[in-house]
């Protein structure tokens, strides 16, 4: 079982010089409610590295999806620095239009146009950004081979399974090749089945592309199965509590779930949680 786990100091640039490609630097988010300031997520330390993949877990409420709407450029943070390829996404309450260019979202929902079939919605952020008819067809095309939709590029979201739209919501957020994958529990909703197979997918299409990745989850043994790191965060205000390196050779397997050692990672970031009641 990998022993490097390390409590929520900044964390050292595992390559030593290399810039990351996020870096998080006491990043605190209040909200002001009718009830009194909620202090959502406070003194977040976090330096993501090209081509990593890191996995945010923590109880409901703690804050995850706070973080990576902030990392989106959704929310300002209301203290600490954030910086995308070592420039400040927000200067003063305002995103940096050029650094989200650089970010691709997937939600627990895939959010398709329902009036547009699975090549255009794939295409759209394209389309949005002036490429041509003819290039980003060529590309949406592409993409939807890799997600494994090809034979459905003429399909509309209605016609798709549950996990044939998230594939296609994937596709759209990787068109605009993003520097940095953002996911927020982008398969809470399917079932067991196909959220293994989801898993599979993503890890091969992440090393097919090289992406970097931010993935929020409630499920731990997803976390530990995908991550290169994860990420665990405690609630009130949300701080990352411990950070557990997973070093398992990439491609995994999923037989590495039955492993005694994928299994003791999974029940110490358990426990950790269990501890916080
Ligand atoms: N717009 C908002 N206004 C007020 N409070 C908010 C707002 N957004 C989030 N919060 C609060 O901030 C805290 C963190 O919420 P957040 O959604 O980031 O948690 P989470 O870990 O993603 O939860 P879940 O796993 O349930 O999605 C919670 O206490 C939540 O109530």
């Amino acid at each position: 079982m990998p022993d490097n786990t390390t409590t929520a100091e900044p964390v050292v640039s595992e390559a030593g010089t290399d810039t990351p490609r996020l870096s998080i630097t006491d990043v605190g988010r209040d909200f002001h409610t009718r009830n009194g300031v909620i202090h959502a997520v406070s003194g977040i330390h976090l330096e993501i590295q090209r081509g990593e993949f890191v996995a945010l877990i923590g109880r409901s409420g703690c804050g995850k999806t706070t973080v990576l709407r902030m990392i989106g450029g959704l929310l300002p943070p209301t203290g600490g620095v954030i910086e995308v390829d070592s420039k400040p996404l927000w200067r003063d309450g305002r995103v940096d239009s050029s650094a989200v260019t650089k970010l691709g979202f997937v939600f627990q929902e895939a959010n398709l146009f329902p009036w547009f079939s699975v090549i255009d919605n794939i295409a759209l952020p394209l389309k949005l950004r002036g490429v041509g008819k003819r290039e980003r067809r060529t590309r949406a095309k592409e993409l939807a081979e890799l997600v494994g939709l090809t034979g459905f590029e003429g399909s509309y979201p209605r016609e798709l399974s549950g996990g044939m739209r998230q594939r296609a919501a994937i596709a759209r957020a990787l068109s605009t090749e993003p520097d940095l994958l953002l996911m927020d529990e982008p398969f809470g909703a399917l079932d067991a089945l196909t959220r293994e197979r989801m898993n599979l997918e993503l890890q091969r299409i992440v090393l097919e592309t090289s992406s970097t990745v931010v993935f929020v989850t409630h499920d731990i043994p997803e976390a530990v199965f995908l991550a290169d790191r994860v990420v665990q965060m405690t609630p009130r205000p949300g701080r990352i509590n411990k950070i557990l390196r997973v070093d398992f050779a990439k491609p995994r397997d999923v037989d590495l779930q039955t492993t005694p050692e994928f299994n003791d990672i999974v029940r110490s970031l358990r426990h950790e949680l269990d501890e916080e009641e």
